[in-house]
């Protein structure tokens, strides 16, 4: 080749070598300037957030995305409110419609998704300490915006200036103690970014054209036009001030928003932290109804609390909490309300009863419940069936009956006769012979024709015609799920009508209970309603309420107590592997008659009260009769002493002493406890010279005594005659 060729092949080289590291560096400048623009917005975000490490709160900026080898989180904050999982989102023209966001035209829901994501595997990387599932938030923060708060799927999107106080607002959830442990542990979780990759100067030899033979022409190097790489359309607001940056927050308004979340009242430890087996339990999902156990005071309750939220959160739809006694659902509604204030409208609470009645009244059926007529609906048929026949003995009241009618038969679903002749019913000591049964069968009959011929329900009827009605017509997924509390109350009909909300579905039915707190006759097993919990049962062993001294002495009671469980077994209790609290012995008194019961009682009142930390409201009288409420109730009234009866608590803090009975203390707690009408023989009659009617009777009351004793965290006060 001439050396005059050679020398234009160089410069035609030179000239290609220097295009392409000119478009690699406009390319360079374009994503730097993406990446400016990213880091620019992130910093605003950091900077919003800031006046949080005043209150408490750890800034973890640029982390690994765990999972990810590239991918980078924001922003963590981990503080008092909670665990924040922040990504920022330089995005204008956003519309959000409910669960999907747009940006102009563009749907980038899933983008959140990621995020979502994110906080869910976040939030069973914590669960593994015990951190409660509801402490973890997905903030999508849209830079530059104010005044956004909106919510797209789990994901949270507030504008910039919004974020500080959805942070505040949180509150003081977690102690500081935990808060160091939720940090060791997202440190390690969202790891240090390792170093960015090295920038390389290398580029691919050019290659060159072959020369053109007659007259080779100079190679034109196109002109560079610089791509259209200004980056992302999007709106920052316009810059004020010296710094040129609009300042995010004034100080006032900065202050006072942080001091909105440090007022706020802290909630209870079991509300953001719990044990790590709960944490699980309430995360775990199951293929099918599940069942969770354990003792009294083993926190079945603040799982079945939590699980409901977090399905609330997870899934679509409505979850329903539910449980036999009427008030409970009141008061575990005050609980939700504060552990987890984001889905408490996604959770319905309701009896059992009252949900029945919503069933019907959805369906339009009628249902007249008229007390007084129930009752003389009883007395006629009692009268004209049963009165002077051979179940009309003084071993029995009437009541023993009116329960065999209510809970085993109506309880159990019976309609024919063949049903009862043989069955076998669980919990019920007594034996009925055939004729005995007879005469029960009519008495039912007689009942129900006069409950029929005066044209009223009573309450069995009511969930046996919700029941039938959800069979009929099964809903149209009206709950997503159900959550039983003290499941171990209902009968089987009322288990059925809520396995017929949900059926089988996964996550559907969660039964919550424990067996040993029996105290309503109608035993019966799942099988019978249809349900089986088999591979998916739980049991909680740590308890968290009672002293061991009061636990101890509650225990003694339901030492040789065998009880049908629903499983199908003859169960003796669960007992607690762990029960870390301790505290002063109870004590039990021995008075000389019921006046002299009413005034000590009035007195450990006033002594307990007296301590320091224990307030009228921290104060629980408890009786296995109506008539002892009332005799407790006036003898503290007399005395000046603040009351409330059971029957009115909502759960809303109150301080007046409660008084209540046991069936209604169910599921309830209070730091002394004062049981008030306990004959001694009752701790002291052995069971082997009893027989089966006294016995059952024993057993009963026995158990309910150690329901009213493990009510009690710190104190307990057992008074007899
Ligand atoms: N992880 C926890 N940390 C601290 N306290 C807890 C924890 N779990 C439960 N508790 C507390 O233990 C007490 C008992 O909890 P809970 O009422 O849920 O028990 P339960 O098993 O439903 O009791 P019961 O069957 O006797 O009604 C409550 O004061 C609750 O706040």
């Amino acid at each position: 080749m001439p050396a005059g060729d050679s020398a234009a092949l160089e410069a035609q080289r030179q000239l290609a070598l220097a295009a392409a590291h000119e478009k690699a560096a406009v390319e360079a400048r374009a994503t730097a300037s993406r990446y400016g623009v990213a880091s620019a917005t992130e910093q605003r975000t950091a900077r919003a957030l800031a006046p949080l490490a005043a209150a408490g709160h750890h800034l973890l900026a640029d982390r690994r995305w765990p999972g990810s080898r590239r991918a980078q989180v924001d922003m963590v904050v981990v503080g008092p409110g909670g665990v924040f999982v922040v990504d920022t989102k330089a995005w204008a023209d956003v519309t959000i419609d409910r669960d999907r966001i747009l940006r102009g035209q563009e749907d980038v829901t899933e983008d959140l998704m990621a995020l979502a994501d994110l906080a869910y595997r976040t939030e069973g990387e914590l669960a593994e300490i015990g951190l409660a599932p509801g402490e973890v938030h997905a903030v999508a923060v849209l830079a530059g915006r104010q005044g956004v708060d909106e919510r797209v799927g789990p994901v949270r999107v507030v504008g910039e200036r919004d974020v500080l106080g959805l942070v505040a607002r949180r509150g003081a959830r977690l102690a500081p103690a935990q808060v160091d442990r939720v940090l060791a542990r997202c440190l390690d979780w969202f790891g240090q970014v390792g170093a960015p990759a090295p920038v390389s100067t290398t580029l691919p030899e050019p290659v060159l054209p072959a020369p053109r033979v007659p007259d080779a022409a100079p190679v034109v190097v196109p002109a560079l036009v610089p791509d259209d790489a200004a980056g992302e359309p999007f709106e920052v607001p316009a810059p004020r001030g010296p710094a040129g940056v609009a300042p995010l927050h004034d100080d006032e308004e900065a202050r006072r928003t942080l001091l909105q979340g440090l007022l706020a009242a802290p909630v209870e430890e079991w509300m953001t932290f719990l044990h790590p087996a709960q944490a699980k339990v309430v995360r775990r999902s199951y293929n099918g109804p599940a069942r969770i156990r354990g003792a009294a005071g083993t926190g079945k309750t603040v799982v079945g609390l939590h699980r409901a939220a977090y399905l609330a959160r997870t899934r679509e739809g409505k979850v329903l909490v539910t449980t036999y006694i009427r008030t409970l659902p009141d008061v575990l509604r005050q609980m939700l309300t504060r552990l987890a204030p984001d889905v408490v409208d996604r959770v319905e609470f309701a009896g059992v009863h009252e949900t029945a009645k919503r069933i019907l009244d959805e369906a339009g059926v009628r249902v007249r419940i008229d007390g007084r007529q129930i009752a003389a609906a009883w007395t006629a048929a009692w009268g004209k069936v049963a009165g002077g026949s051979i179940i009309d003995t003084d071993r029995h009241e009437q009541d023993y009956w009116h329960e065999e009618v209510a809970s085993v038969i109506k309880g159990r679903g019976l309609t024919r006769w063949d049903q009862y002749a043989d069955l076998p019913r669980l919990g019920r000591r007594h034996r009925l012979g055939l004729q005995q049964r007879r005469v029960v069968w009519q008495l039912y009959e007689a009942y129900d024709a006069e409950l029929r011929d005066r044209g009223v329900h009573d309450f069995a009827d009511q969930i046996a015609l919700a029941e039938a009605e959800l069979r009929r017509r099964p809903p149209a997924e009206r709950y997503t799920a159900v959550v039983v509390d003290e499941a171990q109350d209902l009968t089987c009909v009322m288990l059925r009508m809520l396995h017929g909300l949900v059926g089988d579905a996964t996550d559907g039915l969660t039964l919550v209970g424990d067996g040993q707190q029996t105290i309503y006759p109608g035993g019966f097993t799942l099988a019978e309603a249809g349900i089986s919990v088999a591979g998916r049962g739980t049991v909680l062993d740590v308890n968290y309420r009672n002293t061991r001294e009061i636990l101890q002495f509650a225990s003694m009671l339901v030492r040789d107590d065998e009880f049908a469980d629903i499983e199908g077994a003859t169960a003796r209790g669960d007992r607690p592997a762990q029960v870390p609290r301790t505290g002063p012995k109870p004590l039990y008194v021995r008075c000389a008659g019921e006046a002299d019961r009413q005034r000590r009682m009035v007195q450990r009142v006033q002594e307990v009260v007296a301590e320091v930390g224990t307030s009228f409201g921290d104060v629980g009288v408890l009786s296995l009769s109506r008539r002892g409420v009332d005799d407790a109730t006036e003898a503290l009234r007399r005395a000046g002493v603040p009351v409330v009866n059971l029957e009115q608590y909502d759960g809303v803090p109150v301080n007046r002493v409660k008084v209540g009975t046991v069936k209604r203390a169910k599921g309830l707690e209070f730091k002394q406890v004062l049981v008030v009408d306990p004959y001694a023989s009752w701790f002291t009659d052995k069971p082997d010279g009893l027989d089966d009617v006294d016995r059952e009777r024993r057993e009963f009351r026995l158990r309910e005594l150690y329901v009213a004793m493990t009510r009690a965290r710190d104190g307990l006060w057992v008074a007899s005659i």
